[in-house]
């Protein structure tokens, strides 16, 4: 892989690095900030999952994560939201094809050769981070709005695999909201039966790890009725006896402001499971 940005940030480095992806059949960018007590050794890493629209750069630009990262002495990884580049797939609408790859392994004609955006988060990226950065496999995972829903999908599919799980105003019911229904039916076809496994209530009710779950919604964001639903999550972490801490945070929308306003607070969830 190839450094391509390095800046300093908070004692430590922002980073950027480009990549072939063999798992997406294309070249990719993902952002790293590395703390500065990873001159000293191997840090535990949380994996952030941006929503639709975003690539690297939304997280390290916007969320002010970095001097918390650096204070608890964790790596932040952030990747693109979907595969890039001249000869992959796309559609009209910043919710379908390149920046919305809702992190699932597509199943569809166009989409499947290159929208496999879910193995690339469990598997390829990990990997490259373990052998290429000071980077253990402690791991921990969050996300906002299609990156919360990606985050709580792969925590939950993936037993075992991630120390903690939190989300900013994460899509919890794909399945049961325009965004989700629009991107499921493209990528994974007309069974709904077939997304069920990649929708994060209906999930819960089958979870082999009860991971607990954090997840911040603000009560002025404007997807909040239409995509959201949080009550939803709620009702269903309650039905499988799953821990959930939501969050309604009055005043805020769905903006990076919002996210800025509490990533400190995900960041410390995360620290206190990766460092104990
Ligand atoms: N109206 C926007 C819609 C896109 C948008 O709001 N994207 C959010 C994530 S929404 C769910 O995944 C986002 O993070 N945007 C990037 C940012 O820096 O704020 C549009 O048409 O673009």
């Amino acid at each position: 892989m190839e450094r391509i940005e390095h800046r300093a940030s908070s004692g430590g480095w922002q980073d950027v690095y480009r990549h072939e992806s063999k798992v997406l059949g294309c070249t990719m960018n993902f952002a790293a900030y590395l703390p500065p007590q990873a001159k000293d050794g191997k840090l535990p890493v949380v994996y952030w999952l941006s929503g639709l629209t975003c690539t690297e750069q939304n997280f390290i630009t916007k969320a002010g994560a970095q001097r918390y990262a650096a204070e608890h002495g964790i790596i932040v990884v952030a990747p693109d939201t979907s595969p890039r580049g001249d000869d992959v797939a796309d559609a009209e609408g910043y919710d379908i094809g390149k920046g919305a790859g809702f992190y699932v392994n597509a199943t569809q004609a166009p989409w499947s050769r290159n929208y496999r955006m879910f193995d690339y988060v469990v598997d390829e990226l990990p990997a490259l981070v373990e052998s290429e950065l000071p980077a253990s496999d402690r791991r921990s995972i969050f996300g906002h709005s299609m990156g919360g829903h990606g985050a709580l999908v792969i925590a939950l599919r993936n037993p075992g695999r991630y120390r903690s799980v939190s989300a900013f105003s994460p899509i919890v019911a794909p399945s049961h909201v325009p965004w989700g229904q629009k991107a499921f039916g493209a990528y994974l076809g007309d069974d709904r039966e077939a997304w069920k496994a990649w929708d994060t209530v209906e999930l819960l009710g089958t979870a082999k790890e009860k991971l607990p779950l954090l997840v911040d919604q603000g009560d002025a964001d404007e997807f909040l009725g239409r995509e959201l639903k949080p009550e939803l999550l709620q009702a269903a972490a309650e039905k499988a006896g799953h821990p959930l801490t939501l969050r309604m945070q009055p005043g805020y929308d769905h903006s990076y402001y919002f996210i800025a306003s509490f990533v400190g607070d995900h960041l410390a969830h995360h620290a206190r499971a990766l460092l104990r």
